[in-house]
């Protein structure tokens, strides 16, 4: 779970390269099936510059331009970390995936990215319920072992669990505990959901953020600004950069995404510099100050 270097180690003694390129929000295509040429160019542009990390999931419906853009880069397969999500629905628990459980959906992700394996297989949210899906979240934990078991997928997680979801598969006695919980996370919303970061660290798992630049793009004005434009001077990086670093060396793995190639590549270079942790400190003690939420507000928030 520790940062080394430019990757973060799982409890299951694998490691997962410590920065992502998230393929949904802004490329983000329900429902429209033709391949987005801009969306191959874009991940093409970020596997080329360097990241080493893409973010898909099934409901972004990006996972053939994924697929097409590894293909042209001409990088090994085994040289990027592919992620992708098992579509639960949301708290609705009326849209779900097209597939009737997770690993018959994984299957079919994998031929539309035209690959044998993902290397982390996320349940997208925990909506899932013995009702409406034919499974519990407990079942649908099983799918996923059985993935590693099968070798579909090489590290399993979920995404946007409370600590009471958590608790859930982790009082199963699972074969395999998540390795990974991704959730919104910057320095104004430093728990989606009450108490999940300390939770998700204290149990082994590690926290990924959607959204880290949420106070740069959304935050504006707000109580860090100034303070973040200091430090981005001091250290000569940009806003995001002191962003996207604050997240690292809160524990915390960083999934971004860009259009443009010299901000894709300034979200690689992360690793380079330190800011000191009474600088992390401040930065958290100032994003207290205010709550921006931007996804999975219906469901969550009632905790604002
Ligand atoms: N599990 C879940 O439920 C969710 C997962 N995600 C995942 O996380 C990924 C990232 O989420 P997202 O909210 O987009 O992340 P960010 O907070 O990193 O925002 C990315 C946006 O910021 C812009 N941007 C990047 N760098 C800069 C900069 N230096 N200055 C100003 N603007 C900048 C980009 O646009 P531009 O092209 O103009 O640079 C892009 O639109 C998603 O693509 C998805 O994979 C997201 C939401 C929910
Ligand atoms: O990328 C995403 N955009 C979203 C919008 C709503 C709910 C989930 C997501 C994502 O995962």
């Amino acid at each position: 779970m520790s940062l080394q270097g430019k990757s973060f180690k799982l409890s299951n003694g694998n490691t997962i390269p410590a920065i992502g390129y998230g393929v949904g929000t802004k490329w983000f295509k329900f429902g429209q099936n033709q391949i987005d040429d801009k969306v191959v160019e874009a991940v093409q542009l970020a596997i080329e510059t360097g990241a080493p990390h893409i973010d898909g999931a099934e409901i972004y419906n990006t996972n053939k331009e994924i697929g097409q853009a590894l293909a042209k880069s001409g990088v090994k397969r085994e040289d990027i970390f592919i992620t992708d999500k098992y579509f639960a629905g949301d708290g609705s628990y009326k849209a779900r995936s097209e597939e009737v459980n997770p690993y018959e959906a994984l299957k079919a992700d994998l031929k539309q990215f035209n690959i044998d394996y993902v290397d982390l297989y996320l349940i997208h949210a925990p909506f899932i319920k013995k009702e409406t899906h034919g499974f519990d979240l407990v079942e649908a934990w099983q799918y996923l072992e059985k993935l590693v078991d099968d070798g579909f997928a090489k590290n399993i997680g979920v995404s946007n669990f409370t600590k009471e979801d958590l608790e859930v598969i982790l009082n199963s006695k699972p074969k395999y505990k998540p390795a990974v919980n991704q959730i919104e996370y910057n320095a104004y919303l430093q728990n989606q959901t009450p108490g999940i970061v300390e939770f998700s660290k204290s149990n082994d798992i590690l926290v990924s953020a959607y959204s880290p630049l949420g106070p740069l793009l959304k935050g504006k004005p707000g109580p860090i600004d100034e303070y973040v434009e200091k430090l981005a001077s001091k250290y000569g990086k940009t806003e995001s950069q002191i962003l996207l670093r604050s997240v690292l060396q809160n524990g915390i793995l960083p999934i971004t995404t860009s259009s443009k190639k010299e901000r894709i590549q300034a979200s690689l270079e992360i690793f380079d510099f330190e800011l000191t942790q009474d600088e992390v400190n401040e930065i958290n003690k100032l994003g207290k100050q205010k709550t921006l939420r931007q996804y999975w507000t219906n469901e969550y928030s009632k905790y604002d």
